[in-house]
């Protein structure tokens, strides 16, 4: 069982909590929280809370989960990694491409094992559209379209860190889009340009409510992406080839158990296929790799250059969507 604290007990804290207090991988022995109002809830999940970060950082704990807010997320790596502990840090790795270089190369020259939480790349269609990917089923890839709206499950306003430019640069870039361009370079490599533009259509937020994505991948084909931060939840995977095109229609959301995920493969009128997948639990099998790789047991699915690379683009994405140019990342 790997001993681990999580950090941070907001929204996405306490749905982590819930599903590693009884997983028997993880041996959830601590939570670090700042807001002592919310240790009661803690002590009454049966877990001990603690009000510092370095209260978690003791030979107590082998691993450390963060879900700190994202402008913590650079520090709270280093400082885990200073103190020889594995680390899961929540999605975005980091706000700046500087960060996620200096976070991936300390825990490589520590031997510590980074997981992040890009659980889509756990979802049962998504393994199998990568394996069509890999079998070359749809030819020539053309093109990708990809869509993720936030599903109103987390209250925003106006006050929200999640609003702020600062923290979630390029309106829903950093809770949504991220995802998205975290599956497009795990399947297609290196982004050669984006051109990104933002909206505020409906809320008055300061980091606005929708963005639009052009990318062009070294390897020459394209891909558009929207996340959009203020409509009900809309989750589309397209991916075109010369032989084939795919989509994934998510019913639900990847973090909420129950309904229904639909994968369409399409050759022609005459050759075409429906595929059904029940809904996964792809965010407890992400911490489970990454609690199988310090045991071990495999490699943990992602490269270094994949986690860096992702927060480039990131990085391109938020440039273009303010200068209205094209960024090369
Ligand atoms: N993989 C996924 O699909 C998802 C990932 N996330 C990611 O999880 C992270 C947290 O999001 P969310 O839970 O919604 O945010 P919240 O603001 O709800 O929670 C953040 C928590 O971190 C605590 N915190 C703040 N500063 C520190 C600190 N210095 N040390 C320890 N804890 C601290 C906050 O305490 P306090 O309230 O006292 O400030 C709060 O409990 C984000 O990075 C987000 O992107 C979120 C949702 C889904
Ligand atoms: O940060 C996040 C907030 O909400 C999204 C959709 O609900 C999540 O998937 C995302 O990671």
């Amino acid at each position: 069982m790997l001993r681990t604290a999580l950090v941070g007990f907001g929204w996405w804290g306490q749905h982590i909590a819930r599903r590693l207090k009884d997983n028997d991988g993880f041996d959830l022995r601590l939570v670090v929280e700042p807001a002592l109002a919310a240790h009661d809830a803690i002590r009454e999940m049966g877990l001990t809370p603690v009000a510092t970060y370095a209260e978690a950082l003791t030979d107590e704990v082998e691993a450390v989960i963060l879900t700190s807010p994202n402008d913590q997320h650079d520090s709270h790596v280093l400082q885990a990694v200073a103190a020889g502990k594995h680390v899961f840090c929540e999605k975005p790795l980091s706000l700046s491409a500087d960060g996620a270089r200096a976070s991936v190369a300390a825990c490589e020259a520590a031997g510590l094992v980074l997981g992040v939480g890009h659980e889509r790349r756990f979802e049962p269609a998504i393994l199998r559209l990568r394996e069509m990917l890999a079998a070359g089923d749809l030819g020539t890839i053309m093109h990708s379209e990809l869509a993720f709206s936030h599903d109103k499950l987390i209250h925003l306003d106006a006050t929200s860190w999640r609003t702020s430019k600062a923290m979630a640069p390029a309106a829903g870039m950093t809770q949504m889009g991220i995802h998205l361009t975290d599956l497009l370079i795990s399947f297609f490599g290196r982004v050669k340009s984006v051109a990104a533009v933002t909206a505020d259509r409906s809320l008055g937020w300061e980091t606005g409510d929708v963005v639009s994505v052009q990318l062009q991948f070294e390897e020459g084909m394209t891909a558009t992406l929207q996340a959009i931060l203020h409509t009900p939840h809309f989750l589309r995977t397209h991916v075109f080839g010369s032989d084939m095109w795919v989509e994934i229609r998510n019913a639900t959301h990847p973090d909420t158990p129950g309904g229904a995920v639909t994968m369409e493969c399409y050759r022609s009128i005459d050759d075409n296929e429906m595929i059904n997948f029940e809904w996964t639990d792809s965010v407890t099998a992400n911490l489970e790799a990454w609690a199988a790789a310090i045991a071990g047991r495999a490699p943990y699915p992602y490269t270094s250059f994949e986690l860096v690379h992702n927060i480039e683009v990131l990085e391109a994405i938020v440039q273009s969507a303010e200068t209205g140019q094209v960024v090369y990342p």
